[in-house]
């Protein structure tokens, strides 16, 4: 009972796995960085490539110390908070705690829970399968949207409008389907260059 009601504040959390690698989607690709994959999520992608972190239960709690006590054995100090589904949980503890040992914070969530945490960049990821929060949209530094299907160039356009301004916009191509959009995402970003396109790096390179 103690342990469930430390996960609920946030001071404890499942961790399905921790790593030290370079971040390989998004803004941030190229940079080292420590990865922090929360274990639960209800979202539920068809072609999530993280399957087996969507059961909390199957994923050790920890505290909050032992987890920024394990960042803290790697050199760089950027922090990636990523999942399973992150705001499933109260971020506000490990953030904090990040912080004031001089991390930055990035997380990488699909919105789909209320926002928590303090994080100085945010990879919204909006996803079919579970409609975002209305307060990622206020928070959101960079709009990252799979391509998977046709349709999803018009999902990705329908959350623009919703996102600040100077938010990033990212076409990331599902990794099994990547072959067959190339052209399609390159066209539309040519067309459309508000839009940036965004690589899984890391796979190509065949690092975590
Ligand atoms: C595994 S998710 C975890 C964080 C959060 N649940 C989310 O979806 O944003 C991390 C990132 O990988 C992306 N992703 C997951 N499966 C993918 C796939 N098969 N191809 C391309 N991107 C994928 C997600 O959209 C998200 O941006
Ligand atoms: N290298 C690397 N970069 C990533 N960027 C986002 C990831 C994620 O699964 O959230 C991820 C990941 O799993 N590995
Ligand atoms: S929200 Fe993220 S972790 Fe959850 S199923 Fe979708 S891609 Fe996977
Ligand atoms: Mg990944």
């Amino acid at each position: 009972m103690q342990i469930k009601e430390a996960v609920s504040s946030g001071t404890m959390l499942p961790v399905m796995e921790a790593f030290y690698t370079i971040q390989g989607e998004g803004s941030f690709t190229g940079h080292a960085a420590y990865f922090i994959r929360l274990g639960g999520c209800d979202v539920g992608c068809v072609w999530c490539d993280v399957k087996e972190s969507w059961e909390a239960e199957k994923w050790p709690v920890k505290s909050i110390e032992e987890i920024v006590a394990e960042a803290e054995q790697h050199p760089g100090r950027l922090v990636v908070i990523t999942g399973g589904e992150p705001l499933m949980y109260n971020l506000d503890p490990l953030t904090e705690l990040l912080k004031s040992r001089g991390f930055q914070t990035n997380i990488e969530t699909s919105g789909a829970h209320p926002f928590s945490g303090q994080f100085d960049w945010v990879c919204f990821s909006p996803k079919k399968f579970k409609e975002p929060h209305p307060s990622i949209y206020q928070v959101a530094d960079e709009l990252k949207v799979v391509v998977f299907h046709k349709s999803d160039f018009d999902f990705a356009e329908k959350h623009v409008s919703k996102v600040r301004e100077g938010c990033v916009k990212l076409l990331q191509p599902e990794w099994s389907k990547a072959s067959t959009f190339t052209e399609q995402i390159v066209n539309y970003v040519k067309s459309n260059p508000n839009w940036k396109i965004s690589l899984q790096t890391h796979k190509f390179m065949d690092i975590p």
